[in-house]
């Protein structure tokens, strides 16, 4: 059993590492994010749980642009909704738990997609007067599957703001819109060229990028090995690659050596839905 972390009534312990590399538990009760989460709800709902033990064994390495945060979010949050309707309490139905999964991380981008699984698209909407987030659920072609890599140095969503400019021009700017325009039809359609096209990124990749040494040899790889496509993961140091369903070993495989004491996997993680749907 690795680390303990205990917050009022509530603990949270940490599984054994995989080979996924530790999971590099050892937070305070303040920092935890399932414990904050578990606090999140109880101060949403003005109602203590029943006291909580969350054992966490995630494959998911942190900080690398794979969502860990998000996911022990959306976990400690379906954890606290169950227990509350175990106690015979109405729980939170889950557009409120992906509005404290936005509070707690500062972003929607992780962790609505662990609340919903598949592919999501979430953008806060304040003031809307139909609600305070748009949610689209993407279609991902069920001819296609992930390969992820990560490099044994981590590299945390904030460190990776911080190298952004905060001003884009203006030819980037619109660029980008453009490609995803591309990226979300080959989602939906499995073509490998609007794939290749969508992934194209002028606005965040190249300034992440510099700091994860091997990247480019790294995507380099991954197409050379079959893939259709490439990109630095979330906010990195991970690489994520997209081609066909139950091929993608060889470019985990060619992106995990070109990453410093990289690991690597196929992910089937392909969930087919038959058109876009609002939330
Ligand atoms: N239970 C937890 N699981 C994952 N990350 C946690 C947890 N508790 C706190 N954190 C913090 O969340 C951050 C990881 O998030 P981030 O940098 O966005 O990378 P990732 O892509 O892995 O989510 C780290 O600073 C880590 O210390
Ligand atoms: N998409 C955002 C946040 C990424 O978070 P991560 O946990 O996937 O690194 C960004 O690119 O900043």
């Amino acid at each position: 059993m690795g680390a303990q972390e205990e917050a009022g009534r509530h603990r949270v312990t940490y599984g054994p590492a995989s080979d996924a590399g530790p999971y590099s538990p050892g937070w305070s009760p303040e920092e935890d994010l399932a414990l904050r989460s578990l606090a999140k709800y109880e101060a949403h709902t003005g109602r203590p749980l029943p006291p909580l033990h969350i054992d966490i064994r995630s494959e998911i390495p942190v900080g690398r642009g794979l969502g860990s945060s998000g996911a022990a979010i959306a976990a400690a949050l379906l954890l606290a909704a169950a227990a509350d309707e175990a106690a015979g309490e109405t729980p939170l139905a889950r557009r409120a738990l992906i509005s404290l999964a936005l509070e707690l991380e500062g972003h929607p981008d992780n962790g609505t997609a662990s609340l919903m699984g598949g592919c999501t698209a979430a953008v806060p909407t304040p003031g809307d007067p139909a609600g305070d987030m748009a949610i689209v659920e993407v279609p991902i072609h069920d001819s296609l599957g992930l390969a992820v890599a990560w490099p044994r140095t981590p590299l945390f969503t904030h460190e990776a703001r911080a190298v952004l400019p905060c001003e884009v021009p203006l030819a980037d700017a619109i660029e980008n819109p453009r490609r995803l325009a591309l990226l979300l039809e080959g989602l939906g359609t499995g073509d490998p060229r609007l794939l290749r096209l969508g992934v194209v990124d002028r606005i965040h990749e190249r300034f992440r990028r510099a700091l994860v040494p091997g990247v480019d040899e790294a995507i380099a790889g991954a197409i050379e090995a079959g893939a259709y496509a490439a990109c630095l993961s979330g906010a990195g140091s991970g690489v994520v690659a997209i081609g066909e369903a139950g091929s993608m070993d060889a470019a985990a495989a060619a992106m995990a050596r070109s990453l410093d004491g990289g690991f690597g996997r196929a992910v089937d993680v392909v969930r087919v839905r038959p058109r876009v749907r609002q939330v």
